[in-house]
C-alpha cells in the first residue's frame, strides 16, 4: 500500500459549553484546531505541549472515542468516518491505544489472562486453553513471566500493569499503537524499561506509534518525528534529532528551554515564556503563542500563521521565524504535510 498508514486532515473539534436554544450563542472550548499530519508504518509520531493544548483530545478522535467537528482521519487512505459496520470493526482491529495510568484502565475484577485476550474475544470466542495460551504468549513478548496469567492487576507492579495493557493493545496484532503519556505514572528506571520494551516492539513487529508525551526527554528517546502543539494547534512539526538540535518555533524553543538538560554538555536555550495558557473558550487573535512570545510582532495579533515547510523538512508556523513567502506560502497545511511525506 503507498501512501501513510495514518493521514490526519484539518481536524478540529470543539467542545461545546452547556446547551442554548440559539446553537451559535453557546460558547466552545476549542480543544483542537485544524491539526493534519501523518504517520507512516512503522514510524512513531510524538504529540507534545503542555496541559490542556489539546494532545488527548487528538487521541480520542483517532480512536474515534468523540467525534470531530470537522476534519477526517484516514487509514490507509480510508475515511473511518465512512466505514460501515463490518469494516469499522476490521479497523478497530488496525489501532489500538495504550493509556496513562495502567490502574484504572485495566478492569481490577478481571485476571491478566482476560484483560489481555478481551479485545480478541470481541471478536472470536476462545476456549480456556486457547486463552491461556494466548495471554502467556502475550505476556511472554512483553518481558512478564507467561505464570503471571492468573494474576489480579492488584497484585502486579505499575510497570508490570503497563506492560499488561501494552500485552492487550498487541493482542489484535495492530498497525498503530496510540499511547498517550502510557510512562508518565511510572517512576523513571520503569520508565526506560518501558520505553525500551515499545522500541523492540516496533522493531520486531513493524507498529507505528502515535506517542503523545509532556515529557521531552521521553520524546527524544522514542520518536522519529515530533509534533508541537499549541492550544490546539500544532505550531512545530520536525524531524526528531532536527527540533532537539535546533528548535525553530518560539514555543518550541521555550519548551525545551524549560526541559531539563540530561546531557550537561548541550547548551540549555534561554528563551523565558512568561505566563499562561490562554484560555480555548477566548483565544488570542492572530498567532494564538503571541502574548507569551517575545518575539511577536504586529502581524502575529493579526494573522494565524500558516504552517510553513523549511528546507529541512519541517513545518513551522510562525510569522517571525519561518516567514510565508510567495513561493513557501501553503494555502492549507496539507500542502506542508504533502511536501513532508515527500521528503520523509
Ligand atoms: N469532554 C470534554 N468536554 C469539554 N472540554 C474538554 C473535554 N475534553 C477536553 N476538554 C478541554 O479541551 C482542552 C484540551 O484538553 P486535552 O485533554 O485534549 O489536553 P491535553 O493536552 O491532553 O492535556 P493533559 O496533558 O492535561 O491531558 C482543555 O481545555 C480541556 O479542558
Amino acid at each position: 500500500m503507498n501512501g501513510p498508514l495514518l493521514k490526519v486532515e484539518n481536524l478540529t473539534k470543539h467542545y461545546p459549553l452547556g446547551s442554548g436554544i440559539f446553537k451559535k450563542s453557546i460558547p466552545v472550548i476549542r480543544a483542537v484546531e485544524d491539526v493534519s499530519f501523518s504517520v507512516e508504518a512503522g514510524e512513531t509520531l510524538c504529540i507534545v505541549g503542555e496541559s490542556g493544548c489539546g494532545k488527548s483530545t487528538v487521541a480520542r478522535l483517532l480512536m474515534r472515542l468523540v467525534e470531530p467537528t470537522a476534519g477526517r482521519v484516514l487509514i490507509d487512505g480510508t475515511d473511518i468516518a465512512g466505514l460501515k459496520k463490518d469494516a469499522l470493526h476490521a479497523w478497530r482491529r488496525r489501532m489500538q491505544m495504550v493509556f496513562q495510568d495502567p490502574y484504572s484502565s485495566l478492569n481490577p475484577r478481571l485476571t491478566a489472562a482476560q484483560i489481555i485476550t478481551e479485545p480478541v474475544e470481541n471478536f472470536e470466542r476462545l476456549g480456556r486453553n486457547q486463552r491461556q495460551a494466548l495471554a502467556a504468549d502475550l505476556l511472554r513478548k512483553v518481558g512478564m513471566s507467561p505464570e503471571m496469567t492468573h494474576r489480579l492487576p492488584s497484585e502486579l507492579s505499575g510497570g508490570q500493569r503497563q506492560r499488561l495493557g501494552i500485552a492487550r493493545a498487541l493482542s489484535l496484532n495492530p498497525s498503530l499503537i496510540i499511547a498517550d503519556e502510557a510512562v508518565s505514572a511510572l517512576d523513571v528506571s520503569v520508565q526506560a524499561q518501558i520505553l525500551n520494551l515499545l522500541l523492540d516492539l516496533q522493531q520486531q513487529m513493524g507498529i507505528a506509534f502515535v506517542f503523545i508525551s509532556h515529557d521531552l526527554g521521553v520524546v527524544e528517546h522514542i520518536g522519529h518525528r515530533v509534533a508541537v502543539m499549541y492550544l490546539g494547534r500544532i505550531v512545530e512539526l520536525a524531524p526528531c534529532e532536527a527540533l532537539f538540535a535546533k528548535p525553530v518555533h518560539p514555543y518550541t524553543e521555550a519548551l525545551l528551554a524549560a526541559a531539563p538538560v540530561p546531557d550537561p554538555t548541550r547548551i540549555r536555550l534561554q528563551v523565558p515564556v512568561d505566563g499562561e495558557m490562554p484560555s480555548p473558550i477566548n483565544p488570542p487573535n492572530g498567532c494564538a503563542f503571541h502574548p507569551r512570545c517575545p518575539l511577536a510582532v504586529e502581524r502575529c495579533r493579526i494573522e494565524v500563521p500558516p504552517l510553513v515547510p523549511m528546507a529541512d523538512g519541517r513545518i513551522v508556523a510562525c510569522h517571525v521565524r519561518a516567514p510565508a513567502t510567495e513561493l513557501s506560502a501553503p494555502p492549507i497545511a496539507n500542502r506542508a504535510l504533502a511536501q513532508i511525506d515527500s521528503i520523509s
